[in-house]
């Protein structure tokens, strides 16, 4: 039965962290969830990649990068570096929901997680570089208007020790590492793939049961590129990994491809164009296929749904054969390499509306005094 009252939610900044979002998501919808599905974006975010967000999630809201409507926003002003950290606080506003469970968009499900809505406000699993701490990618909380402006004015009085909401949420919920073991959610439910390395018997043992990956740290699964043919990810000079992180990263990239890209295809449908090359244009985001023409054999092979080597070991008892296999369509007939460039695309017209009708001019830049002078020139002239 679905339950209307309780959500998980994520957030997205702009459009590279759109594609950490909408994979994440749609791992959520692969494993059933019960639960509504809301991401909050900034007004950074196109439109283009808004209507994708919304055929994932049931919800998109937008939120400001610093909240203006209280007193608070002023001494918040002074200290521009909290700005994204803030906005993940934004969560506890939606309180059309009674309890939800919030999860960085690097993160990842390997099976229902329902079972977290069980647990209350504030719940969140150890961190690996601190366990007293908690990691703040994945908890379960109660939306609330009255904890949202504590946690500004916390914010604002206190600031972060780290920089980040991490830091803040750590210091707010400070009782979280002694008060109540229910509140510790078990470290399986946000792995940090790169803690994979520092304890491996441990991973050896309890891996398989792993049920949330956290792709933390600087290094995100959209940074690498992926290997159509093989499933794999591609390593370069600048990307290393231990197995089982690189079938993590397969498993993201494995989702992508099935279920993301046919969504950014749709939208921005793909001329069939007999060139080498064929992008999609985001806010700042380029997905690039680079094309190869397969022969017949190859192709009908690549339409057998195979179970990837990769991730089969990492998880065998959590997801079935048919959840992780990659349903190769008909993008995989032409396609070897996948990759997601980030350089600022042109803005459509629509989205520079909607700055312009924000207040959100760009003074420094196109919409400069100087420019807009040269324009109103010529027009006379
Ligand atoms: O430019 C940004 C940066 C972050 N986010 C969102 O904020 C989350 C946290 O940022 P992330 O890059 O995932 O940070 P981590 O590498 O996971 O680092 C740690 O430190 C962060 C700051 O304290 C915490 O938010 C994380 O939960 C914690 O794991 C992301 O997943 C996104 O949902 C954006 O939307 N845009
Ligand atoms: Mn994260």
């Amino acid at each position: 039965m679905p339950v209307t009252d309780q959500a998980f939610v994520t957030l997205a900044t702009d459009d590279v962290y759109c594609q950490g979002a909408l994979v994440l998501g749609q791992s959520l919808r692969n494993h059933k969830t019960s639960r509504k599905l809301a991401v909050l974006i900034t007004p950074e975010v196109s439109s283009g990649m808004r209507s994708v967000l919304s055929s994932v999630f049931d919800e998109v809201v937008e939120v400001d990068v610093l909240d203006s409507a209280d007193s608070v926003h002023l001494a918040l002003m002074q200290r521009p570096e909290l700005g994204v950290t803030f906005t993940k606080l934004h969560c506890w506003t939606l309180t059309h929901y009674s309890k939800c469970v919030f999860m960085d968009a690097d993160t990842l499900v390997l099976c229902n997680v329902d079972e977290l809505f069980d647990r209350e406000e504030f719940s969140a699993a150890p961190d690996s570089g601190w366990p007293d701490c908690f990691n703040s990618g994945v908890f379960v909380f109660q939306p609330s208007l009255k904890t949202y402006n504590l946690l500004l004015q916390f914010a604002a009085e206190h600031g972060s020790f780290d920089g980040g909401d991490q830091g803040l949420l750590n210091s707010f919920f400070s009782n979280w590492a002694t008060a109540d073991i229910g509140k510790h959610l078990p470290f399986l439910y946000n792995l940090s793939s790169s803690s994979v390395y520092t304890y491996v018997p441990a991973f050896n043992h309890f891996g398989r049961d792993a049920k949330v990956v956290h792709f933390l740290g600087a290094t995100k699964p959209w940074n690498y590129k992926y290997n159509l043919q093989t499933k794999r990810v591609m390593q370069d000079g600048t990307t290393s990994g231990s197995f089982h992180q690189l079938s993590f990263l397969a498993l993201w990239w494995n989702i992508y491809s099935a279920s993301i890209l046919p969504l950014l295809e749709k939208l921005q449908k793909m001329e069939e164009s007999k060139s080498e090359e064929c992008k999609h244009a985001f806010n700042g985001v380029e997905v690039t296929l680079k094309k190869e023409k397969v022969s017949p054999y190859v192709a009908s092979s690549l339409q057998k749904p195979e179970l990837p080597e990769q991730t089969s070991e990492v998880n065998p008892t959590a997801c079935s054969p048919e959840e992780l296999a990659f349903k190769a369509n008909e993008v995989s007939h032409f396609v070897s390499e996948l990759s997601i460039h980030f350089k600022p695309a042109k803005p459509t017209p629509e989205d520079e509306r909607r700055k312009w009708e924000e207040g959100r001019m760009d003074y420094m830049g196109k919409d400069a005094f100087e420019h807009i002078k040269k324009k109103l020139d010529a027009f006379l002239h």
